[in-house]
Protein backbone atom coordinates (compact mmCIF):
# COMPACT_ATOMS: atom_id res chain seq x y z
CA UNK A 1 0.00 0.00 0.00
CA UNK A 2 2.80 2.04 0.75
CA UNK A 3 4.48 1.93 -2.42
CA UNK A 4 1.51 2.42 -3.96
CA UNK A 5 0.89 5.55 -2.59
CA UNK A 6 4.22 6.91 -3.12
CA UNK A 7 3.63 5.92 -6.73
CA UNK A 8 0.38 7.87 -6.68
CA UNK A 9 2.28 10.89 -4.86
CA UNK A 10 5.26 10.31 -7.51
CA UNK A 11 3.05 10.58 -10.29
CA UNK A 12 1.01 13.68 -8.61
CA UNK A 13 3.97 15.15 -8.34
CA UNK A 14 5.61 15.32 -11.27
CA UNK A 15 2.19 16.29 -12.78
CA UNK A 16 2.33 19.26 -10.91
CA UNK A 17 5.88 20.33 -11.74
CA UNK A 18 4.80 19.85 -15.31
CA UNK A 19 1.69 22.05 -14.29
CA UNK A 20 3.63 24.46 -12.56
CA UNK A 21 6.24 24.58 -15.44
CA UNK A 22 3.85 24.82 -18.09
CA UNK A 23 2.13 27.85 -16.22
CA UNK A 24 5.60 29.74 -15.53
CA UNK A 25 6.73 29.13 -19.27
CA UNK A 26 2.45 30.81 -20.51
CA UNK A 27 3.12 33.16 -18.10
CA UNK A 28 6.69 34.19 -19.07
CA UNK A 29 5.86 33.89 -23.20
CA UNK A 30 2.69 34.92 -22.88
CA UNK A 31 2.13 37.77 -20.61
CA UNK A 32 -0.67 39.79 -21.86
CA UNK A 33 2.04 43.37 -22.03
CA UNK A 34 2.30 45.54 -24.25
CA UNK A 35 4.83 47.80 -23.31
CA UNK A 36 4.60 51.15 -25.26
CA UNK A 37 7.45 53.13 -26.40
CA UNK A 38 6.87 56.75 -25.96
CA UNK A 39 8.46 59.94 -26.35
CA UNK A 40 7.04 62.64 -24.68
CA UNK A 41 9.02 65.17 -26.29
CA UNK A 42 9.61 68.72 -26.13
CA UNK A 43 10.52 71.21 -28.01
CA UNK A 44 9.97 71.56 -32.13
CA UNK A 45 7.85 69.66 -34.01
CA UNK A 46 10.02 68.26 -35.88
CA UNK A 47 12.30 66.83 -32.54
CA UNK A 48 12.11 63.52 -33.70
CA UNK A 49 13.75 60.95 -31.57
CA UNK A 50 14.29 57.11 -32.73
CA UNK A 51 12.08 54.88 -32.03
CA UNK A 52 12.34 51.01 -31.33
CA UNK A 53 9.71 49.37 -32.59
CA UNK A 54 11.58 46.03 -33.33
CA UNK A 55 10.30 44.65 -29.90
CA UNK A 56 6.65 43.54 -28.77
CA UNK A 57 8.05 44.95 -24.89
CA UNK A 58 8.49 48.27 -25.53
CA UNK A 59 9.40 50.86 -22.10
CA UNK A 60 7.83 54.04 -21.78
CA UNK A 61 10.38 56.80 -21.20
CA UNK A 62 9.24 59.08 -18.75
CA UNK A 63 12.88 61.56 -18.43
CA UNK A 64 10.69 64.52 -17.30
CA UNK A 65 7.72 63.49 -16.04
CA UNK A 66 9.15 63.43 -12.30
CA UNK A 67 6.89 60.45 -11.15
CA UNK A 68 8.76 60.15 -7.97
CA UNK A 69 6.09 58.39 -5.57
CA UNK A 70 6.22 54.68 -5.60
CA UNK A 71 2.12 54.55 -6.10
CA UNK A 72 2.09 57.04 -9.04
CA UNK A 73 0.63 55.61 -12.32
CA UNK A 74 -1.06 56.40 -15.48
CA UNK A 75 -3.91 55.14 -17.30
CA UNK A 76 -4.82 55.01 -20.43
CA UNK A 77 -8.54 55.62 -21.22
CA UNK A 78 -10.08 55.16 -24.93
CA UNK A 79 -12.49 57.55 -26.01
CA UNK A 80 -15.67 55.50 -24.35
CA UNK A 81 -13.73 56.45 -21.07
CA UNK A 82 -12.82 52.66 -20.45
CA UNK A 83 -9.33 52.16 -18.59
CA UNK A 84 -7.25 50.70 -21.29
CA UNK A 85 -4.55 49.80 -18.79
CA UNK A 86 -2.44 51.19 -16.55
CA UNK A 87 1.38 52.09 -16.37
CA UNK A 88 3.01 51.72 -13.71
CA UNK A 89 6.13 53.45 -12.55
CA UNK A 90 8.62 51.33 -12.42
CA UNK A 91 11.18 54.28 -9.99
CA UNK A 92 14.17 51.89 -10.62
CA UNK A 93 14.90 52.99 -14.43
CA UNK A 94 12.38 55.49 -14.82
CA UNK A 95 10.37 53.50 -17.57
CA UNK A 96 6.74 52.45 -17.09
CA UNK A 97 5.32 49.30 -18.38
CA UNK A 98 1.94 49.53 -19.83
CA UNK A 99 -0.19 46.00 -18.94
CA UNK A 100 -3.28 45.58 -20.53
CA UNK A 101 -5.02 42.77 -21.42
CA UNK A 102 -5.51 41.04 -24.75
CA UNK A 103 -9.40 42.92 -25.70
CA UNK A 104 -7.81 46.01 -25.00
CA UNK A 105 -5.10 45.41 -26.85
CA UNK A 106 -7.81 45.17 -29.52
CA UNK A 107 -9.34 48.38 -28.86
CA UNK A 108 -6.42 50.51 -28.22
CA UNK A 109 -5.53 49.50 -32.38
CA UNK A 110 -8.61 51.52 -32.67
CA UNK A 111 -7.00 54.73 -30.97
CA UNK A 112 -4.74 54.80 -34.67
CA UNK A 113 -7.91 55.73 -36.54
CA UNK A 114 -8.37 59.70 -36.76
CA UNK A 115 -11.47 59.67 -34.95
CA UNK A 116 -9.56 57.99 -31.60
CA UNK A 117 -7.86 59.21 -28.83
CA UNK A 118 -6.53 58.59 -25.47
CA UNK A 119 -6.58 60.57 -22.54
CA UNK A 120 -3.47 59.75 -20.20
CA UNK A 121 -4.77 60.58 -16.79
CA UNK A 122 -1.84 60.48 -13.62
CA UNK A 123 -2.63 59.73 -10.23
CA UNK A 124 -0.26 61.50 -8.71
CA UNK A 125 -0.14 63.35 -5.54
CA UNK A 126 1.90 65.72 -7.40
CA UNK A 127 1.00 66.37 -10.73
CA UNK A 128 3.68 66.61 -12.40
CA UNK A 129 3.93 65.90 -16.14
CA UNK A 130 6.04 67.65 -18.73
CA UNK A 131 2.68 67.93 -21.21
CA UNK A 132 3.59 71.75 -21.60
CA UNK A 133 4.52 71.62 -25.23
CA UNK A 134 3.46 73.10 -28.08
CA UNK A 135 3.74 69.89 -29.30
CA UNK A 136 4.50 66.93 -27.64
CA UNK A 137 4.43 63.08 -28.45
CA UNK A 138 4.06 59.85 -27.16
CA UNK A 139 4.47 57.42 -29.96
CA UNK A 140 3.16 54.05 -29.60
CA UNK A 141 4.66 51.42 -31.75
CA UNK A 142 3.75 47.79 -30.91
CA UNK A 143 4.55 44.79 -32.71
CA UNK A 144 0.32 44.04 -33.08
CA UNK A 145 0.29 47.31 -34.89
CA UNK A 146 2.28 46.15 -38.09
CA UNK A 147 4.64 48.71 -38.64
CA UNK A 148 2.33 51.55 -38.07
CA UNK A 149 3.54 54.49 -36.27
CA UNK A 150 0.80 56.20 -34.54
CA UNK A 151 1.96 59.50 -33.01
CA UNK A 152 -0.13 60.66 -29.92
CA UNK A 153 -0.89 64.17 -29.57
CA UNK A 154 -0.29 65.44 -26.76
CA UNK A 155 -0.32 68.82 -25.55
CA UNK A 156 -0.78 70.39 -22.17
CA UNK A 157 -4.19 71.34 -21.12
CA UNK A 158 -3.96 72.54 -17.33
CA UNK A 159 -0.96 70.67 -16.06
CA UNK A 160 0.56 74.24 -14.98
CA UNK A 161 -2.80 75.25 -13.38
CA UNK A 162 -2.36 71.86 -11.50
CA UNK A 163 1.18 71.64 -10.85
CA UNK A 164 2.03 71.35 -7.30
CA UNK A 165 -1.71 70.71 -6.23
CA UNK A 166 -1.83 67.57 -3.61
CA UNK A 167 -5.26 65.22 -4.45
CA UNK A 168 -5.63 66.91 -8.03
CA UNK A 169 -5.46 64.20 -11.02
CA UNK A 170 -4.37 65.61 -14.42
CA UNK A 171 -6.15 64.90 -17.75
CA UNK A 172 -4.20 65.38 -20.66
CA UNK A 173 -6.03 64.60 -23.89
CA UNK A 174 -3.66 63.08 -26.34
CA UNK A 175 -4.75 62.90 -29.74
CA UNK A 176 -3.51 60.07 -31.97
CA UNK A 177 -2.52 60.48 -35.60
CA UNK A 178 -1.65 57.89 -37.55
CA UNK A 179 1.39 57.91 -40.45
CA UNK A 180 1.63 61.55 -38.32
CA UNK A 181 5.13 61.92 -39.64
CA UNK A 182 3.52 62.10 -42.85
CA UNK A 183 0.54 64.46 -42.37
CA UNK A 184 0.67 67.39 -43.41
CA UNK A 185 2.01 69.91 -40.48
CA UNK A 186 -0.94 72.32 -41.05
CA UNK A 187 -3.68 69.65 -41.18
CA UNK A 188 -2.00 68.23 -38.00
CA UNK A 189 -2.08 71.26 -36.07
CA UNK A 190 -5.96 72.30 -37.13
CA UNK A 191 -7.21 69.70 -35.15
CA UNK A 192 -5.13 69.98 -31.95
CA UNK A 193 -6.07 73.99 -31.81
CA UNK A 194 -9.50 73.05 -32.05
CA UNK A 195 -9.69 70.54 -29.15
CA UNK A 196 -7.14 72.33 -27.41
CA UNK A 197 -9.50 75.12 -26.73
CA UNK A 198 -12.25 72.66 -25.85
CA UNK A 199 -10.06 71.08 -23.08
CA UNK A 200 -8.91 73.53 -21.31
CA UNK A 201 -12.25 75.34 -21.09
CA UNK A 202 -13.74 72.31 -19.76
CA UNK A 203 -10.41 72.01 -17.47
CA UNK A 204 -11.02 75.49 -16.18
CA UNK A 205 -14.56 74.58 -14.83
CA UNK A 206 -14.08 71.58 -13.92
CA UNK A 207 -10.17 71.92 -11.31
CA UNK A 208 -9.23 75.03 -9.28
CA UNK A 209 -6.66 76.36 -10.80
CA UNK A 210 -3.87 77.07 -7.72
CA UNK A 211 -0.98 79.45 -7.48
CA UNK A 212 2.17 77.78 -8.08
CA UNK A 213 3.96 76.22 -4.49
CA UNK A 214 0.07 75.73 -2.46
CA UNK A 215 -1.25 72.73 -1.69
CA UNK A 216 -4.55 72.43 -2.37
CA UNK A 217 -7.42 70.26 -1.15
CA UNK A 218 -9.36 68.19 -3.80
CA UNK A 219 -13.04 69.51 -2.83
CA UNK A 220 -11.34 73.05 -3.72
CA UNK A 221 -14.23 75.09 -4.53
CA UNK A 222 -14.46 74.92 -8.20
CA UNK A 223 -12.41 78.34 -10.64
CA UNK A 224 -11.86 79.70 -6.92
CA UNK A 225 -8.42 80.35 -5.03
CA UNK A 226 -7.35 78.86 -1.93
CA UNK A 227 -6.60 80.63 0.77
CA UNK A 228 -3.20 81.55 -0.05
CA UNK A 229 0.03 83.64 1.76
CA UNK A 230 -0.28 85.99 -1.31
CA UNK A 231 -3.81 87.10 -0.45
CA UNK A 232 -4.27 89.26 -3.32
CA UNK A 233 -5.94 87.59 -5.56
CA UNK A 234 -7.86 85.51 -2.68
CA UNK A 235 -11.07 84.63 -3.96
CA UNK A 236 -10.33 85.88 -7.82
CA UNK A 237 -11.12 83.81 -10.58
CA UNK A 238 -7.98 82.95 -12.77
CA UNK A 239 -8.16 84.49 -16.64
CA UNK A 240 -6.08 84.01 -19.41
CA UNK A 241 -4.40 87.16 -20.45
CA UNK A 242 -1.66 88.67 -22.72
CA UNK A 243 1.79 88.30 -21.83
CA UNK A 244 3.68 90.71 -20.29
CA UNK A 245 7.00 89.76 -21.15
CA UNK A 246 8.35 87.40 -23.99
CA UNK A 247 11.06 85.23 -24.28
CA UNK A 248 12.34 85.24 -27.36
CA UNK A 249 15.31 83.41 -27.71
CA UNK A 250 18.06 82.13 -28.49
CA UNK A 251 17.08 78.69 -29.32
CA UNK A 252 19.52 76.01 -27.98
CA UNK A 253 19.98 78.32 -25.30
CA UNK A 254 17.92 77.09 -22.23
CA UNK A 255 15.04 78.77 -23.38
CA UNK A 256 12.59 76.30 -22.08
CA UNK A 257 14.14 75.29 -18.64
CA UNK A 258 14.27 79.05 -18.21
CA UNK A 259 10.30 79.18 -18.89
CA UNK A 260 9.74 76.34 -16.37
CA UNK A 261 11.75 77.36 -14.03
CA UNK A 262 10.11 80.68 -13.96
CA UNK A 263 7.13 79.19 -13.96
CA UNK A 264 7.82 78.25 -10.15
CA UNK A 265 6.90 81.54 -9.23
CA UNK A 266 4.31 82.54 -7.58
CA UNK A 267 4.19 85.71 -9.27
CA UNK A 268 4.54 84.53 -12.47
CA UNK A 269 2.34 82.44 -14.91
CA UNK A 270 4.46 81.05 -17.43
CA UNK A 271 2.43 77.72 -18.18
CA UNK A 272 1.54 78.33 -21.99
CA UNK A 273 -0.65 75.90 -23.74
CA UNK A 274 1.75 75.75 -26.08
CA UNK A 275 5.63 75.26 -24.86
CA UNK A 276 6.24 77.49 -28.16
CA UNK A 277 3.08 79.47 -28.93
CA UNK A 278 5.44 81.48 -31.89
CA UNK A 279 1.75 84.05 -32.67
CA UNK A 280 4.18 86.31 -33.94
CA UNK A 281 5.80 84.43 -36.76
CA UNK A 282 4.11 80.99 -37.72
CA UNK A 283 0.52 81.70 -36.45
CA UNK A 284 0.25 85.47 -36.57
CA UNK A 285 -3.24 84.32 -39.22
CA UNK A 286 -4.68 83.13 -35.97
CA UNK A 287 -6.04 86.14 -34.49
CA UNK A 288 -5.43 87.73 -30.99
CA UNK A 289 -7.85 85.61 -29.18
CA UNK A 290 -6.28 82.72 -30.54
CA UNK A 291 -2.88 83.82 -28.88
CA UNK A 292 -5.02 84.74 -25.49
CA UNK A 293 -6.29 81.08 -25.80
CA UNK A 294 -2.73 79.20 -25.65
CA UNK A 295 -2.37 81.64 -22.70
CA UNK A 296 -1.95 80.35 -18.93
CA UNK A 297 -4.48 80.90 -16.68
CA UNK A 298 -3.49 83.57 -14.46
CA UNK A 299 -4.07 85.80 -11.69
CA UNK A 300 -4.15 90.14 -11.32
CA UNK A 301 -0.87 89.70 -8.95
CA UNK A 302 0.74 87.10 -11.55
CA UNK A 303 3.01 88.39 -14.55
CA UNK A 304 2.49 85.89 -18.16
CA UNK A 305 5.33 84.97 -19.89
CA UNK A 306 5.28 82.67 -22.56
CA UNK A 307 8.52 82.05 -24.81
CA UNK A 308 8.91 81.54 -28.80
CA UNK A 309 13.01 81.21 -29.29
CA UNK A 310 11.44 81.15 -33.18
CA UNK A 311 11.00 85.44 -33.04
CA UNK A 312 14.50 86.59 -32.37
CA UNK A 313 15.26 85.68 -35.68
CA UNK A 314 12.11 87.82 -37.00
CA UNK A 315 12.41 91.47 -37.59
CA UNK A 316 8.83 91.26 -38.16
CA UNK A 317 7.91 89.62 -35.22
CA UNK A 318 9.79 92.21 -33.62
CA UNK A 319 8.14 95.32 -34.91
CA UNK A 320 4.33 93.26 -34.40
CA UNK A 321 5.36 92.64 -30.54
CA UNK A 322 5.92 96.64 -30.60
CA UNK A 323 3.37 97.09 -32.53
CA UNK A 324 1.07 94.83 -29.92
CA UNK A 325 2.14 96.45 -26.82
CA UNK A 326 4.87 98.72 -25.81
CA UNK A 327 4.75 97.48 -22.39
CA UNK A 328 6.26 94.00 -23.25
CA UNK A 329 9.63 93.12 -21.54
CA UNK A 330 11.77 91.12 -23.29
CA UNK A 331 14.11 88.26 -22.25
CA UNK A 332 16.78 86.62 -24.63
CA UNK A 333 18.73 83.95 -23.14
CA UNK A 334 22.15 83.61 -25.12
CA UNK A 335 24.65 80.47 -24.81
CA UNK A 336 28.24 80.77 -26.52
CA UNK A 337 27.43 80.23 -30.20
CA UNK A 338 29.67 77.37 -31.12
CA UNK A 339 27.95 75.41 -28.07
CA UNK A 340 24.92 76.50 -29.74
CA UNK A 341 25.92 75.21 -32.96
CA UNK A 342 26.86 71.96 -31.58
CA UNK A 343 23.37 71.59 -29.67
CA UNK A 344 21.52 72.42 -32.74
CA UNK A 345 23.31 69.82 -34.71
CA UNK A 346 23.33 67.54 -31.74
CA UNK A 347 18.93 67.99 -32.25
CA UNK A 348 19.45 67.98 -35.96
CA UNK A 349 21.41 64.08 -35.80
CA UNK A 350 18.71 63.20 -33.34
CA UNK A 351 15.91 63.83 -35.12
CA UNK A 352 17.55 61.87 -38.09
CA UNK A 353 17.92 64.52 -40.32
CA UNK A 354 20.22 65.61 -43.30
CA UNK A 355 21.55 62.14 -44.01
CA UNK A 356 24.09 61.49 -41.59
CA UNK A 357 25.79 64.97 -42.03
CA UNK A 358 29.08 65.90 -40.51
CA UNK A 359 29.25 68.89 -38.27
CA UNK A 360 31.13 70.51 -40.70
CA UNK A 361 29.70 69.59 -43.65
CA UNK A 362 27.24 72.13 -42.29
CA UNK A 363 29.43 74.64 -41.21
CA UNK A 364 30.95 74.54 -44.51
CA UNK A 365 28.07 74.06 -46.71
CA UNK A 366 29.96 74.59 -50.28
CA UNK A 367 32.77 76.88 -49.41
CA UNK A 368 35.78 76.43 -47.96
CA UNK A 369 35.64 78.96 -44.94
CA UNK A 370 33.04 79.11 -42.74
CA UNK A 371 29.59 79.48 -43.73
CA UNK A 372 26.46 80.98 -42.41
CA UNK A 373 24.02 79.17 -45.06
CA UNK A 374 23.03 76.57 -42.95
CA UNK A 375 21.14 77.59 -39.90
CA UNK A 376 23.09 76.12 -37.76
CA UNK A 377 25.70 78.48 -37.76
CA UNK A 378 23.26 81.16 -38.86
CA UNK A 379 21.16 81.35 -35.49
CA UNK A 380 24.28 81.54 -33.66
CA UNK A 381 24.82 85.44 -35.38
CA UNK A 382 23.36 87.03 -32.42
CA UNK A 383 24.53 90.46 -32.98
CA UNK A 384 23.11 90.93 -36.42
CA UNK A 385 19.54 89.60 -35.16
CA UNK A 386 19.73 91.65 -32.00
CA UNK A 387 19.59 94.66 -33.97
CA UNK A 388 15.78 95.11 -34.67
CA UNK A 389 15.17 94.45 -30.90
CA UNK A 390 17.96 97.17 -29.61
CA UNK A 391 16.02 99.27 -32.35
CA UNK A 392 13.09 98.93 -31.17
CA UNK A 393 13.21 97.93 -27.84
CA UNK A 394 14.73 100.46 -24.74
CA UNK A 395 17.43 98.60 -23.85
CA UNK A 396 16.47 98.61 -20.09
CA UNK A 397 13.25 96.51 -21.15
CA UNK A 398 15.44 94.25 -22.65
CA UNK A 399 16.94 90.94 -20.10
CA UNK A 400 20.17 89.08 -21.72
CA UNK A 401 20.85 86.42 -20.22
CA UNK A 402 23.75 84.33 -19.86
CA UNK A 403 22.82 80.44 -21.07
CA UNK A 404 25.98 78.79 -20.00
CA UNK A 405 25.51 80.37 -16.89
CA UNK A 406 22.23 79.17 -16.52
CA UNK A 407 23.12 76.16 -17.56
CA UNK A 408 25.36 75.85 -14.29
CA UNK A 409 23.65 78.27 -11.91
CA UNK A 410 20.08 78.59 -12.81
CA UNK A 411 19.43 80.81 -9.63
CA UNK A 412 21.44 83.71 -10.57
CA UNK A 413 19.73 84.22 -14.25
CA UNK A 414 16.33 83.60 -13.00
CA UNK A 415 17.52 86.09 -9.88
CA UNK A 416 18.42 89.00 -12.56
CA UNK A 417 14.98 87.63 -14.09
CA UNK A 418 12.88 88.73 -10.73
CA UNK A 419 15.42 91.67 -10.22
CA UNK A 420 14.37 92.68 -14.22
CA UNK A 421 10.65 92.44 -12.95
CA UNK A 422 10.77 93.57 -9.88
CA UNK A 423 9.27 90.92 -8.29
CA UNK A 424 9.28 89.48 -4.79
CA UNK A 425 12.51 87.23 -4.41
CA UNK A 426 11.05 84.05 -4.63
CA UNK A 427 13.99 81.57 -5.85
CA UNK A 428 17.15 80.42 -3.69
CA UNK A 429 20.49 78.90 -4.39
CA UNK A 430 18.42 75.84 -2.89
CA UNK A 431 15.54 75.96 -5.31
CA UNK A 432 17.59 74.23 -7.75
CA UNK A 433 19.16 70.69 -7.61
CA UNK A 434 21.67 68.60 -10.02
CA UNK A 435 20.81 66.08 -11.29
CA UNK A 436 23.70 63.71 -11.95
CA UNK A 437 21.85 60.94 -13.85
CA UNK A 438 19.82 63.91 -15.97
CA UNK A 439 22.90 65.48 -15.98
CA UNK A 440 21.49 69.44 -15.58
CA UNK A 441 19.47 71.50 -12.87
CA UNK A 442 15.90 70.82 -11.66
CA UNK A 443 13.76 73.25 -9.74
CA UNK A 444 13.18 71.62 -6.49
CA UNK A 445 8.91 72.13 -5.44
CA UNK A 446 6.99 71.17 -2.44
CA UNK A 447 7.17 67.46 -2.80
CA UNK A 448 9.85 66.21 -5.47
CA UNK A 449 11.51 68.19 -8.33
CA UNK A 450 11.12 69.36 -11.51
CA UNK A 451 13.19 68.48 -14.48
CA UNK A 452 13.07 68.39 -18.19
CA UNK A 453 12.69 66.41 -20.74
CA UNK A 454 15.51 63.95 -21.90
CA UNK A 455 15.51 65.55 -25.14
CA UNK A 456 17.18 68.87 -23.21
CA UNK A 457 20.47 68.41 -22.46
CA UNK A 458 21.20 65.43 -24.16
CA UNK A 459 24.73 64.40 -25.00
CA UNK A 460 26.44 66.50 -27.86
CA UNK A 461 28.22 64.37 -30.47
CA UNK A 462 31.94 64.51 -30.52
CA UNK A 463 32.91 67.52 -32.76
CA UNK A 464 36.37 67.32 -34.37
CA UNK A 465 39.01 69.77 -32.31
CA UNK A 466 40.07 71.73 -35.55
CA UNK A 467 35.79 72.42 -36.52
CA UNK A 468 35.34 73.85 -32.93
CA UNK A 469 38.53 76.00 -32.82
CA UNK A 470 37.26 77.25 -36.67
CA UNK A 471 34.00 78.12 -34.80
CA UNK A 472 35.29 79.48 -32.07
CA UNK A 473 37.83 81.88 -34.04
CA UNK A 474 35.03 82.71 -36.50
CA UNK A 475 32.70 83.74 -33.79
CA UNK A 476 34.97 85.49 -31.56
CA UNK A 477 35.24 89.13 -32.78
CA UNK A 478 31.24 88.88 -33.31
CA UNK A 479 31.01 88.17 -29.62
CA UNK A 480 33.25 91.17 -28.92
CA UNK A 481 30.80 93.24 -31.08
CA UNK A 482 27.80 91.61 -29.04
CA UNK A 483 29.41 92.50 -25.56
CA UNK A 484 30.25 95.76 -27.07
CA UNK A 485 26.37 96.14 -27.75
CA UNK A 486 24.61 95.01 -25.11
CA UNK A 487 26.96 96.68 -22.52
CA UNK A 488 27.94 93.18 -20.78
CA UNK A 489 29.98 90.62 -21.00
CA UNK A 490 29.52 86.41 -20.91
CA UNK A 491 32.72 83.96 -19.73
CA UNK A 492 31.57 81.75 -22.67
CA UNK A 493 34.08 78.89 -23.21
CA UNK A 494 33.69 75.68 -24.64
N1 LIG B 1 18.27 72.98 -16.29
C1 LIG B 1 18.22 72.67 -17.57
N2 LIG B 1 17.45 71.66 -18.01
C2 LIG B 1 17.40 71.35 -19.32
N3 LIG B 1 18.09 71.99 -20.27
C3 LIG B 1 18.88 73.00 -19.87
C4 LIG B 1 18.97 73.38 -18.54
N4 LIG B 1 19.84 74.41 -18.45
C5 LIG B 1 20.27 74.64 -19.67
N5 LIG B 1 19.68 73.81 -20.53
C6 LIG B 1 19.99 73.76 -21.94
O1 LIG B 1 18.89 74.14 -22.73
C7 LIG B 1 19.22 73.66 -24.03
C8 LIG B 1 17.99 73.65 -24.89
O2 LIG B 1 17.64 74.97 -25.11
P1 LIG B 1 16.19 75.40 -25.53
O3 LIG B 1 15.23 74.91 -24.54
O4 LIG B 1 16.24 76.87 -25.75
O5 LIG B 1 16.02 74.63 -26.88
S1 LIG B 1 14.91 74.85 -27.98
O6 LIG B 1 15.35 75.94 -28.82
O7 LIG B 1 13.65 75.12 -27.32
O8 LIG B 1 14.91 73.58 -28.73
C9 LIG B 1 19.82 72.30 -23.83
O9 LIG B 1 20.83 72.18 -24.77
P2 LIG B 1 21.56 70.79 -25.09
O10 LIG B 1 22.34 70.43 -23.86
O11 LIG B 1 22.47 71.11 -26.21
O12 LIG B 1 20.49 69.83 -25.43
C10 LIG B 1 20.31 72.35 -22.40
O13 LIG B 1 21.67 72.18 -22.25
Amino acid sequence: MAGSHEVIFLRASRYITTAIVIMIVFVVFNTDRIKIDTNVRRGHADEVETYDDTSNNMELDIAGWDMNEQDDYVTIQSDEGKEKGQWNYDDENDFVTVETHQEDRRTQKNFGKQIGYVTVKTHQERVNQDFDDRKEYVTVLTKEWAGKNANFEAHDSHRDQQSDTTGFRQTTKTYIKELMNDMPDSQHRRGIDEEQNTTFKHTLTKTSPPISGQLLQENTPTGTLPPIHNDVSLGEKCKQRFPDVIIVGIAKSGTSALRIFLNEHPQIAAGTLRDEPRFFTGYWGKGFEWYRSVMPCSYSNQITIEKSPGYFYSEEAAKRIRNFSDKIKIIMIMRDPVERAVSAYAMYKAQGRFNGKSFADLMYMSKSGVSTEHEMIEKSLYVEHLSPWLRLWNRNDILILDGNNFKRNPYEEVHKVERFLGLKPYFTPDSFVFNEEKNKYCAKRVNGVKCLAFSKGRKHPEIPIEDITTLQRYFAPKNEALFNVIGERFNWTY
